[in-house]
């Protein structure tokens, strides 16, 4: 290549010691002069394999257990030495410096090592302070230098040495990379360390949030096919943005919204649940009581009837494996994205039918952590609503007014309060027999939600369980559900007007809860 630099002198520290081998026997047989650290140099020597130890050009001894080993003018010239600048080669030559042309490092483990619950000590041991160095300055020097940070590049750089070396655009895009794998090495130290010594007064926040993303995949368009998009991923991929695409069409900006609010719903239940979602509402979320493994089917026969029109075109997620019988009902329905941990033999097969229908095998979400959600000019961080509160156990709820709830109706309370929070506020929603039978959801008011709720809900509003994600500010709300024929509401309370609330229940001789615990969604 025209602009292509020769690689005559390669320094090589590396803690991953995967591929090592293959790379130094390849630069050798290149005529590449190596000079590498302790235990890279020990495992090139031992191979046969000609090496010059750091410390030969430091003349000082790596030290204060590895703490000090290439944290050397006699390094650190040999990487900044702007090789096309005849006065930085005259004064190498001066002091008796040879250049490096090559950087290979990889450093030391250190999320690794967090992740793994190694003692504190054990972590900061593991902050590597010479390697980001030496990248930093050789991908300053990018002009002289090519700097190697990931094994999976070597097949890639001894192609290049042996090619004549390489050309100012690919040293610039492994300066690129280097600097971004420094930047997130450190963003990892910084918030270990944040969080190792926070303040008392740090009320739970960091007073700094640092974030490190990768892209993973340009999404086709994003909201709207004039929005560009793209997926990024954290260091630790899991959930959702780590599923295994195991058929169909690529994945679009509302597949991946959509699929998390219906993953999320699936897995705020315990018992087999399944939750058919569209524009990131339920139009159905049940579970079945039937033995495994026909609950899974059960649950999606009963999801679906909730409201088959709005199905048509939806995600469906569950949170138990699919059976092929389950994947037969599926396959009927035109059906954007299907989530599940896990799918039988022949299930796939199945659903692969239907070309475009995407499948998706995902690890379980994680609760709890934070949240956080862009604003203008800022961003918004909170813990993420969990829906095991000392609220969502119907063991811990208040009765306001009417007769205790019957096993059977406390259990179809629990099943609606549950998926309540899968409902954009303000919500209502109405269900029967462990399935929701109408949603009432994102209305600026309660009565509207109310009203939308028994209106998709039809004749099944008679004789259903009903919940509100949050109190109702007024009686009128829960007269919609009273006038239906709903016969047990689950609701926080807490409203100045509760007591005009219970009295509309009282009057229509129903049974009300609080929960004391609210569940927005917005
Ligand atoms: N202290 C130093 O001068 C120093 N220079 C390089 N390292 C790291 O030491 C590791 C290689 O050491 P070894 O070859 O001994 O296994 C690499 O991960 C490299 O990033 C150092 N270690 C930590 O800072």
């Amino acid at each position: 290549m025209q602009d292509s630099q020769p690689v005559r002198r390669a320094l090589i520290g590396v803690s991953d010691k995967r591929g090592l081998l293959e790379l130094a026997t390849g630069l050798h047989a290149a005529g590449v002069e190596i000079v590498s650290t302790g235990g890279t140099a020990r495992v090139i020597a031992d191979a046969g394999v000609p090496v010059t130890p750091v410390e030969e050009v430091t003349g000082f001894p790596e030290s204060l257990d590895g703490r000090v080993k290439t944290l050397h003018p006699r390094v650190h010239a040999g990487l900044l030495a702007d090789q096309h600048n005849p006065e930085h080669v005259s004064q190498l030559a001066q002091l008796g410096i040879l250049p490096f042309d090559l950087l290979v490092v990889n450093l030391y483990p250190f999320s690794q090592t967090v992740d793994s619950g190694a003692s504190a000590q054990e972590c900061v041991e593991q902050i590597d302070i010479g390697g980001p160095a030496m990248v930093r300055a050789a991908a300053k020097n990018h002009g002289s230098v090519a700097v190697v940070v990931r094994p999976e590049r070597y097949d890639w750089v001894l192609d290049r040495v042996r090619q004549g070396g390489f050309s100012l655009a690919e040293r610039r895009e492994l300066a690129v990379a280097a600097f971004r794998h420094t930047a997130s090495y450190d963003v990892a130290v910084a918030t270990w360390l944040g969080a190792e010594f926070a303040e008392p007064d740090d009320a739970g926040f960091a007073e700094w949030l640092g974030a490190s993303w990768q892209r993973d995949q340009v999404l086709r368009y994003g909201e709207n096919p004039h929005q560009r998009a793209a997926l990024y991923v954290g260091h630790r991929v899991s959930g959702l943005a780590g599923a295994d695409q195991l058929h169909g069409k690529e994945m679009s900006y509302n597949n991946y919204v959509d699929s998390d609010a219906a993953w999320r719903a699936a897995h705020d239940h315990t018992e087999p649940c399944v939750a058919i979602i569209k524009h990131a509402n339920p139009c159905g979320i049940a579970v079945s009581r039937a033995p495994e493994p026909e609950a899974i089917a059960e649950a999606h026969r009963k999801a679906h009837a909730c409201d088959p029109v709005s199905a048509f075109g939806g995600v469906i997620a569950a949170n138990r494996e699919i059976t092929v019988a389950a994947a037969e009902q599926i396959a009927d329905i035109f059906t954007e994205v299907i989530i599940a941990p896990s799918y039988a033999d022949g299930a796939v097969d199945v659903l692969a039918r239907k070309k475009n229908v995407r499948v998706l095998r995902a690890d379980s979400p994680e609760r709890g952590g934070f949240e956080q959600r862009a604003i203008s000019g800022g961003l918004l961080v909170q813990e993420s609503d969990i829906i095991d509160a000392e609220g969502d156990d119907p063991a811990k709820w208040t009765l306001a007014v009417g007769a205790p709830a019957d096993a059977e109706t406390l259990a179809d309370l629990a099943f609606v309060w549950r998926s309540c929070r899968a409902v954009k506020s303000n919500a209502i929603l109405l269900a029967k027999d462990g399935a929701t039978v109408g949603a009432g959801m994102g209305q600026v008011n309660r009565v509207d939600a109310a009203r939308l709720a028994v209106s998709r809900a039809g004749d099944r509003a008679a004789g259903s369980v009903a919940a509100s994600d949050a109190f109702f500010p007024f009686p009128d709300g829960l007269q919609v559900l009273l006038d239906a024929g709903v016969r047990a509401v689950v609701q926080p309370g807490g409203s100045v007007r509760d007591a005009e609330v219970t009295a509309a229940a009282e009057a229509a001789g129903i049974t009300l809860y609080l929960t004391g615990t609210r569940h927005f969604a917005h």
